[in-house]
């Protein structure tokens, strides 16, 4: 019996997706060495010059245009998600630019669903993926991804238009569903700081609120077209419970935000200091029922789970602003 070796092609690109179709196949080392063809036929990727060039767009920073133009950057991102396992039964991408991620969730999504603002961007991925929307695979939605109804999606895989990354990712975090997304480089280690490290704030803790976040890649400016001012960083977060219970999680994000706007006072006088932030009523009365040990400490050391445990006792001990 031959042995057998699998013939792969990570990424085959060509500059006209049309041209072709790659064939993966299976070689037999038998004596005839013969090239018997595997069932499944796979296409090779679009080139994001080519897309970019089809498209008849140059990327606009003013309005967040910064196109992935590295094959392999583009290759790696939906494999971030294989790497957990996530459901791929419908992939939802915000910012489909000229369609270079998009064009590479759908080989590994059943269904995708891509967000784009510009007209003209989501009138070129209607046309440059007819066929796929067509037969139901993927839908383009027009429109501002802060504002549109989202659908159902098993997971997101976005380089997110910077401008509004964080609104976005606050969008999507209650969602509850795998992520891979594109930020800022510094917002990226925002996101994933320890308590006690400078980078650690209300960022930190409402990221990690939702999942466990962490930083997979830091992508150079020339991966992108035009480069944009600073490196970019590629985040995945695994939604899963945090390890506290908050009764109110609205108050706890505020009252952490509360907090974090007083980060070099200690959190007796940020407790006192943000009531018309936190809606706390009786802030003295928090203070009071504290213990004294975290009542010393900042806001930046203190692990999300203190946060927690303090914003628990806050709601015991003093009432809400009605609209707070
Ligand atoms: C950083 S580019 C990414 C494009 C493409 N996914 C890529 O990786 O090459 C961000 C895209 O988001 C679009 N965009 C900007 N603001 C948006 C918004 N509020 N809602 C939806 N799309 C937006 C831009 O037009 C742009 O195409």
């Amino acid at each position: 019996m031959g042995v057998l070796t699998v013939t792969t092609l990570k990424s085959l690109t060509l500059a006209d997706p049309s041209v072709g179709v790659a064939e993966f196949g299976v070689r037999s080392n038998a004596r005839d060495g013969a090239f018997t063809p595997a069932p499944v036929k796979l296409r090779p990727m679009r080139d994001p010059d080519a897309l970019i060039a089809r498209a008849g767009v140059r990327g606009d920073p003013d309005r967040d245009q910064h196109f992935l133009v590295d094959d392999r950057v583009l290759d790696r991102l939906p494999t971030y998600l294989e790497d957990i396992e996530a459901d791929t039964g419908h992939l939802l991408e915000i910012g489909g630019g000229t369609g270079a991620l998009t064009d590479r969730l759908l080989a590994v999504g059943d269904e995708v669903t891509v967000v784009e603002r510009d007209p003209k961007l989501a009138a070129f991925l209607c046309e440059e993926f007819r066929e796929e929307v067509e037969s139901g695979r993927l839908t383009v939605i027009e429109g501002d991804a802060l504002e549109v109804d989202l659908p159902e999606f098993t997971a997101s895989v976005s380089n997110l238009p910077y401008g509004v990354s964080s609104e976005i990712a606050f969008r999507l975090f209650p969602e509850k569903r795998p992520l891979v997304l594109m930020f800022q480089q510094e917002f990226a280690e925002r996101m994933v700081a320890e308590p006690g490290t400078s980078a650690y704030g209300r960022l930190s803790v409402s990221s990690q609120h939702y999942a466990a976040v962490e930083l997979v890649e830091s992508i150079p400016k020339e991966a992108f077209s035009p480069p944009p001012a600073v490196q970019s960083a590629v985040v995945r977060a695994e939604p899963r419970a945090p390890d506290y219970a908050v009764d109110d999680e609205a108050f706890f994000l505020r009252f952490v935000k509360a907090l974090f706007t007083q980060r070099r006072k200690t959190i007796r006088n940020a407790i006192r200091n943000t009531a018309h932030i936190s809606g706390l009523t009786e802030p003295e009365a928090v203070v009071e029922a504290a213990d004294e040990e975290v009542l010393r400490k900042r806001a930046g050391a203190m692990a999300p789970a203190e946060f927690a445990a303090l914003a628990q006792l806050a709601l015991e001990t003093s009432g809400l602003e009605s609209n707070g």
